[in-house]
């Protein structure tokens, strides 16, 4: 399968290199030639697709580095509470009575917004993995999945589940999923079930993905457990000794943050719900400036409420200049450089991904930058993007060398029967 892109501007590197009016040609999964101005196989008919993209801009996929996809289906169904409260009254009650089925139409239907905002790489800790793992694989979608774990609720089973699921999906999908452990948080497995989880994740090379230092309650429930912040907790216990992705990470110290900065800790930013749940602000800019590396994350959309990627990174710009009382933090390279190149690492999955260049796979997102109100004028479209428009001005999404969307249509998935099976899961509910 061969693709080419022409009459393209690029925005194609973390630092914005741009090539105005160029091409990118795809060979299967990867991109084998990003250049400028006119390709002299341009009008040959050698390419099973050509793709005109005159009036758009080309990205990199965009990365979300921390969602629960299957909680589309409890969208507006808890709102205006604190984590614990909702979490405890609202949120797991309801979960409990999900089951895979739901669980499966409920990711479909998150991945049919992901696709749509420009997201072509997502992870994702939740339960009944192996639907969520089939919906990824139907989709076209990348993906990193694990299985989240509450001590309380999953016990040694769980654990045992939860390896074999990694073990069985570790670049499945044809290369599209790839695994990791996911013990849910500090507060909801006890010291002894995280010792375990770190000797399966050395065992057999896995990294964790966990929930970390969301709140202040959690750090004064850690701090009374265990005499040590969050962070000084899981490092005692070596945790920091495998690559970790730490979603949140709100309640640091100076000393929490030299940790990570001197481990594999990748953190992931997730503004909209640490402001929606009252939880506080992560403090990125120090942590960027420590060199630790930074992605951004939805976090479910009952916290968010959606899983626009353009949106959250508006937020968590516009948070962060206010918390710093600095408007020079947070620019738009630094958004798309943590919505790309940054969100890949933090997921382990290095430099093949978050760059448009010749040799990386192919996960390229087109966005309209003409009859389109937000784009004009055009001096600055990145900032138009991240400033001013949103996810929906995405036309086109191209994961692993294919093409998921075309013109606004998704091409994997029956969109009207996944809207069927969510309304017709929450009446029977
Ligand atoms: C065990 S699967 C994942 C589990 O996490 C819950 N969850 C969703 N958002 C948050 C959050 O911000 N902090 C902690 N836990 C969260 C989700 O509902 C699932 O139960
Ligand atoms: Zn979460």
């Amino acid at each position: 399968m061969e693709i080419l892109i022409k009459n393209i501007d690029v925005i194609y590197s973390a630092n914005q290199e741009m090539i105005n009016n160029g091409y990118i040609i795809i060979k299967d999964k990867l991109i084998t030639e990003v250049g400028s101005g006119y390709h002299e196989d341009q009008e040959h008919n050698k390419y099973d697709q050509v793709i005109d993209g005159r009036g758009k801009i080309a990205l990199p996929g965009l990365v979300n580095c921390h969602t629960h996809a299957g909680m589309t289906l409890l969208r507006g169904y808890a709102d205006d509470l604190p984590l614990n409260k909702w979490l405890n009254d609202k949120i797991w009650p309801y979960e409990a009575g999900l089951n895979s089925d739901d669980i499966y139409w409920g990711t479909m239907l998150a991945i049919i917004e992901m696709i749509r905002t420009g997201t072509t790489l997502f992870a994702d800790m939740y339960f009944s993995m192996d639907l969520v793992a089939k919906a990824v694989q139907e989709s076209g979608i990348r993906a990193v999945l694990s299985t989240g774990l509450i001590e309380a609720n999953d016990g040694r089973k769980g654990l045992i589940e939860s390896l074999e699921f990694s073990r069985k999906w570790m670049g499945g999908a044809d290369g599209r999923i790839t695994t990791m452990l996911g013990p849910h948080a500090p507060y909801t497995c006890s010291e002894g079930y995280l010792r375990e989880i770190i000797d399966l994740s050395n065992e057999h090379n896995l990294p964790v993905n966990i929930h970390l230092a969301e709140t202040k309650g959690e750090y004064a429930e850690i701090e009374k457990e265990y005499g040590l912040s969050p962070v000084k907790y899981l490092n005692n216990i070596g945790l920091f000794s495998r690559p970790v992705v730490a979603a949140h990470c709100v309640y640091l110290d100076d000393e929490d943050i030299d940790i990570m900065a001197s481990n594999q800790v990748g953190v992931v930013y997730n503004p909209a719900s640490n402001m929606k749940l009252g939880s506080g602000i992560a403090p990125i800019c120090k942590m960027i400036d420590k060199d630790i590396k930074v992605g951004i994350g939805s976090d479910g959309v009952s916290s968010n409420n959606n899983l626009d990627l353009i949106e959250e990174a508006r937020l968590g710009s516009y948070l962060q200049k206010v918390d710093k009382l600095n408007p020079t933090v947070m620019d738009v390279h630094s958004l798309l450089k943590m919505l790309t190149l940054s969100g890949s690492r933090v997921l382990q999955l290095g430099d093949n991904l978050g760059i448009i260049a010749q040799g990386n796979l192919a996960d390229i997102i087109l966005v309209n930058i003409s009859n389109n109100s937000f784009y004009y004028p055009h001096h600055n479209n990145l900032s138009n993007l991240f400033y001013a428009g949103s996810g929906r001005d995405v036309d086109t999404v191209i994961i692993n060398g294919k093409i998921v969307m075309n013109k606004k249509n998704i091409l994997t998935i029956d969109v009207e029967k996944i809207y069927y099976e969510v309304e017709r899961i929450i009446k029977e509910k």
